[in-house]
């Protein structure tokens, strides 16, 4: 059983580094019983390495910490038994059925009463009907379901899920979602990564990291506010031109398209206001507006380069 009950991840230093390069830097992680976490950063970034550490699939070389109360360096054995892991690419068995799939997994697991268990992760899946069609011949969205009722079978306490709706239509991603919420009502705990902005606002907190690095986490208006950015955003006709233009100017962060508008951020609000002023003319629209969790993304991108150069 775990011994810290209200702390499901609770990490520090966490770090990893192949050869020369230190691709997870000193990362801490502390999440909650039940909590949705996000985890989100560019390609790269060193997201599923971390992951792989805390499931014990990957030794860490520096850092210390429990996941679900087990010591990650030392206990990864008895972690692997109560995680669920999905990972970017759903691997089965194409060949063999939804159910002869499922059972293939309770058993690697050792799972008590595996025909039940098979049967009732079927049905709560809404894979009742499904369960003799061939794992192979299944669309993106139905693939998805059977990765997390495979992953969570043996009845983990903890899912870790690595880009668990990539390639998954909007639908699919939804009822995906609505899923994720009800299982963590129930008191299943989540770390998800994912590079949708509409998913990382779901979560309950969220943390980014680039190059290795943790650039900010908490709430999502708590990692807006943490930015300390201010984000104009304008409309009307040559926002392409004006973009160009604007860029680099003094008190100018990022000019990023977003749909059919431009948003102009900088940190220094007054510097910002003052770079705009020139540009608030020809029927264009100005207007201030809280910044978004992208805005903060692409200033935290911006702004990481520079410790990734260092490393
Ligand atoms: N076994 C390995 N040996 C050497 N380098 C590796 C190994 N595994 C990962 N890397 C490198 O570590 C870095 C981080 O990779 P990781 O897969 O953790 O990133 P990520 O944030 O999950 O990316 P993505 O969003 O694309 O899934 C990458 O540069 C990757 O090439």
């Amino acid at each position: 059983m775990p011994e810290k009950e209200e702390l499901i991840i609770d990490v520090e230093g966490v770090t990893k580094r192949f050869g020369e390069r230190t691709v997870v830097n000193d990362i801490g992680l502390q999440v909650k019983r039940g909590e949705i976490y996000g985890f989100l950063g560019p390609n790269g970034s060193g997201k599923t390495t971390f992951i792989r550490m805390l499931c014990g699939l990957l030794k860490a070389d520096g850092g210390s910490g429990t996941c679900l109360g087990y010591d990650i360096i030392t206990q990864s054995a008895e972690i692997k038994k109560h995680v669920g892991y999905m990972t970017q690419r759903f691997s089965f068995y194409e060949d063999l059925s939804i159910a002869e799939n499922l059972d293939f997994v309770a058993r690697m697991y050792a799972v008590p009463n595996r025909k039940d268990a098979v049967r009732q992760s079927i049905e709560e899946l809404g894979l009742a009907g499904r369960e003799k069609q061939l794992a192979g011949q299944l669309s993106g969205g139905w693939k998805q379901r059977l990765a997390l009722a495979a992953c969570l079978i043996h009845n983990p306490n903890l899912l870790l899920l690595d880009e668990p709706t990539a390639g998954v239509d909007p639908k699919a991603r939804r009822d995906f979602w609505e899923r994720i919420h009800q299982l963590s009502h129930k008191g299943l705990t989540f770390l998800i990564t994912t590079h949708y902005m509409d998913e990382a606002e779901q979560c309950d907190r969220l943390a980014y990291i680039a190059y290795g690095n943790l650039l900010t986490n908490g709430t999502v208006p708590e990692v807006i506010d943490q930015a300390g950015i201010t984000t104009w955003s304008v409309r009307g006709k040559g926002l392409i031109a004006l973009a160009e233009d604007i860029r680099g100017k003094d008190g100018i962060g990022q000019a990023v398209a977003f749909g059919t508008s431009l948003h102009v951020s900088g940190t220094d609000a007054a510097a910002l206001e003052k770079a705009i002023a020139p540009y608030r003319k020809d029927g264009l629209q100005w207007e201030k507006i809280r910044p978004g969790l992208e805005d903060v993304f692409i200033h935290l991108m911006e702004h990481s380069k520079d410790n990734f150069a260092k490393q």
